[in-house]
């Protein structure tokens, strides 16, 4: 795992409560005073972002983010800024209510927000409307502030999480802040970096509020950042080494028609370092697989003998890449199953163990892609995306091996309720082989002696990584094999 630390550790909304609270009570902070560092804190990022501006629209709610939002707007106007205020309701709750009374105790005005609310201009925005509490979708003028503040044309901060967005999943039931910067105080909410998450949230800031790590002890965290430097899981390599230190992949899958997969795969093992890497296809693919390059190994998988001839030389498989779910597929997906081999399982070897679910060797990573996850848990996708964090872990927990949850912050869970979030990657790998490429990666690592759990999470980051590398400022048009560069510079360590 990467080195703990409070600016990697993605809690839970009820844990951050926990600390919250465990800081007023043990830490001797009261809520107001950790309202006014949130307040300060924000400020002084808005300034930071925002240098030039000198005129702010605050949105307030009625809940403890119009808190942070009403002490914000006290800080402005005491730095001569032009504020205006926009509330939602009439009165505010909790420790908002003491905010809310000094700003008009000092003179502020307030704007209470109706269906015909415009947003006043100004250089940036606030968005105090909502934070962890929001309770349901907003509706109604909460609604209406939302696509207001969307339609603002000014910068957009918002404070903690963009109102509209569950803290927890990363989902937006409803309307949601676009935000251009978010500061989040206390821990980072998980789901800022996953789902709708990673559209909503903008630059992302985090300011601990000044808690000190003891208060927070024993609380969380729910997941782990993956960082760059995982990376220094891979040991370095001496240089008295051959081949055959660095395993024997054997990638298998490729029905007629799908040649593609499984030489992508192959090469991704190969550039992460693998020693060897083969491939079992169709007799009729083996030109188009090693045609243009010449390292692979390839072979007919066309019976039991040559298919046992294979995984008798092999430490490693990937199966499932092009794979296919009819009689040929199957034949090869039992029998690579049962040899017990380290074993990633991708795409159609995914789908085969949805309609039988056979025992997995002792070391696996699934790779699913939420369609995939869908299927091995028997619901829809919308029901994964609904709660990522949870699909990942029973999925790692019913099939008792690591899964590689896909898609914008790709997770890694393990079976004893591990969980890992990888915040790299990009929209420019929405395209087809991107997974096979991330199978063969995998793949490569295992080859290489790291267990399924480091092989995982450093997979996914390396993949990542190379996908950002690759993409630069052109995301659009991207194709997988123009990770391969990318995935050598990469697991290499070499800076971007
Ligand atoms: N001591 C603390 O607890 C601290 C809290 N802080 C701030 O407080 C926030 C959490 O405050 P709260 O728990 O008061 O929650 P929020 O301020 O996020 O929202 C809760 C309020 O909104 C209402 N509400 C929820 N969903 C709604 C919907 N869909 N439509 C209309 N109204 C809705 C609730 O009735 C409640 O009044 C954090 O995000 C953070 O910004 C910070 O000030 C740091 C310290
Ligand atoms: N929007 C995105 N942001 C980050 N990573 C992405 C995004 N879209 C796809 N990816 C990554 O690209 C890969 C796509 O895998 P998959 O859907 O299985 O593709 P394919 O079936 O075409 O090989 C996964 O690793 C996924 O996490
Ligand atoms: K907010």
């Amino acid at each position: 795992m990467p080195t703990s630390s409070r600016s990697t550790n993605l809690y839970t909304v009820e844990q951050v409560r926990r600390i919250d609270q465990a800081a007023i009570r043990e830490g001797g902070l009261p809520g107001t005073e950790l309202m006014q560092r949130a307040a300060t804190a924000a400020f002084a990022a808005l300034r930071r972002i925002w240098p030039q501006a000198r005129t702010l629209t605050v949105i307030a709610g009625s809940g403890n983010n119009g808190g942070d939002a009403f002490l914000l707007a006290r800080l402005a106007r005491e730095a001569q800024w032009q504020v205006q205020l926009v509330a939602l309701g009439e009165r505010s709750g909790g420790d908002a209510a003491a905010a809310r009374d000094a700003w008009i105790r000092e003179g502020g005005r307030i704007t209470v927000a109706d269906m015909q609310t415009r947003l006043p201009d100004a250089d940036v925005l606030v968005d105090g409307l909502f934070g962890t509490g929001i309770a349901r979708a907003p509706e109604g003028v909460a609604a209406h502030l939302i696509e207001a503040m969307n339609a603002f044309r000014g910068g957009r901060l918002a404070l903690d999480v963009p109102s509209g967005l569950d803290a927890d999943n990363g989902t937006a039931p409803g309307p949601v802040l676009r935000a251009d910067a978010t500061v989040s105080f206390v821990g980072w909410k998980r789901g800022l970096f996953t789902a709708d998450g990673v559209d909503c949230c903008g630059q992302l800031e985090l300011d601990l509020l000044g808690i000190p790590d003891p208060v927070c002890a024993g609380i969380g965290p729910d997941c782990e950042l993956l960082e760059a430097g995982f990376a220094n899981v891979l040991p370095p390599r001496i240089r008295n080494v051959n081949k055959g230190r660095f395993g024997h992949v054997l990638i298998i899958g490729g029905d007629i028609g799908m040649p593609g997969s499984v030489r992508l795969a192959g090469e991704a093992a190969l550039r992460v370092g693998a020693g060897l890497v083969s491939i079992a296809t169709r007799a009729q693919h083996i030109g188009a697989v090693v045609g243009d390059r010449p390292e692979l190994m390839a072979m007919a998988a066309d019976g039991p003998q040559s298919t046992e001839a294979m995984l008798a030389r092999a430490s490693v498989l990937a199966v499932g890449p092009g794979l296919g779910q009819g009689a040929w597929g199957h034949a090869l997906w039992d029998k690579a199953l049962r040899a017990g081999l380290p074993l990633v399982l991708d795409a159609d070897g995914l789908n085969l163990l949805a309609r039988q679910p056979l025992p997995l060797p002792a070391t696996t990573v699934l790779t699913p892609h939420p369609g995939e996850a869908a299927r091995l848990l028997g619901c829809d996708t919308a029901a994964i995306q609904a709660d990522r964090f949870a699909a990942a872990r029973a999925l790692a927990s019913r099939y008792a091996c690591v899964v590689v949850l896909k898609g914008a912050g790709s997770l890694v869970a393990a079976a004893d309720g591990r969980i890992a979030l990888c915040p790299f990657g990009n929209p420019g790998m929405a395209s087809a082989g991107m997974g096979d490429v991330l199978t063969g990666v995998v793949a490569g690592l295992l080859a290489q002696g790291l267990g399924a759990w480091d092989a995982a999470c450093l997979g996914t980051l390396v993949h990542a990584r190379a996908g950002d590398r690759a993409a630069g400022p052109r995301p659009r048009g991207m194709i997988a094999s123009d990770l391969f560069e990318a995935l050598r510079d990469v697991v290499n360590g070499s800076p971007s």
